[in-house]
């Protein structure tokens, strides 16, 4: 793991040990959003039709401190529906991105159509618990921040709750760490989390590693529609955005023009 990784998790480790002090999984069990039958992420990454483009909320970062303080995520959701994206992705974490877990509930009160990804850093399946409690569909899991046997184990409780799972690689290390890819979403993130820089090279370079069989989703740095046009010769279904979005005053407008350039 490298420093802003480690120090985030080491954050959020405490930030879930309080969690599970004060809240029961039972409760969240018996919670309304629990029932709910999760949309499925492969399915719409599949889709033909699908515009594959997966929009984040995103109100800060390390990398870039603050990216938009005004946009809301009511009226964020409902310009990534109507610019018609495949997913909404949601960051939940406080501490060094400004999210709230309340963000996903009052997108998902708008969005009853398109898979919600709760974009945090699972290290405890209450978390995964959480999630499906406030109504996501789909979990992300870090393999610089999990070991094998967590990767495992977080990934069959995600799919026993029926939820899709979006594991995130930075590398061949990473990539092996996760085991039998087959069927799996596969996020390639092209961030450098030891320097931030971006590089679209990362993609590319994992691409012909990953069986046929996986979704593949290129993650951070893109910002330019004719980038889609490339990453989807490599076989990317699926592209994770959101600071060349959130920068904008009006993310959902620009998430449109962007969708309406890769035709
Ligand atoms: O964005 C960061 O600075 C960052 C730093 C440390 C860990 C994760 C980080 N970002 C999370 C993400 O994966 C991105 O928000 C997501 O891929 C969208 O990236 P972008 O389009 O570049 O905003």
């Amino acid at each position: 793991m490298n420093n802003i990784l480690e120090t985030i998790v080491a954050h959020k480790k405490q930030e879930v040990a309080q969690l599970k002090a004060e809240i029961q999984v039972s409760t969240l069990v018996k919670s309304p959003g629990f029932q709910r039958t999760p949309i499925s992420l492969k399915r719409e990454l599949l889709d033909p039709k699908s515009s594959g483009i997966i929009a984040e909320y995103k109100r800060q970062s390390p990398s870039k401190g603050i990216i938009n303080d005004t946009s809301s995520i009511q009226e964020v959701t409902e310009g990534y529906l109507s610019a018609g994206v495949a997913a909404q992705s949601i960051l939940t974490d406080k501490e060094f991105f400004g999210g709230t877990l309340i963000d996903l509930v009052q997108a998902r009160e708008i969005n009853q159509t398109k898979p919600i990804l709760r974009k945090d850093f699972i290290v405890d399946g209450f978390q995964i618990v959480e999630a499906k409690a406030i109504g996501a569909d789909v979990i992300l899991l870090i393999a610089a921040c999990l070991s094998k046997k967590e990767l495992q184990q977080f990934g069959n409780l995600a799919e026993d709750l029926g939820l899709d799972v979006l594991y995130e690689v930075h590398n061949q290390e990473e990539l092996d760490k996760i085991g039998d890819l087959d069927n799996k979403i596969i996020g390639i993130n092209n961030r450098n989390l030891k320097t931030f820089q971006v590089d679209l090279e990362h993609s590319i370079a994992l691409a012909s590693q990953i069986p046929d069989s996986s979704i593949k989703v290129s993650e951070s740095g893109i910002s330019d529609p004719r980038t889609i046009i490339g990453l989807k010769e490599y076989g990317f279904n699926g592209f994770l955005i959101g600071e060349n979005f959130m920068k904008t005053e009006n993310p959902g407008f620009s998430c449109q023009e962007f969708i309406k350039q890769i035709g």
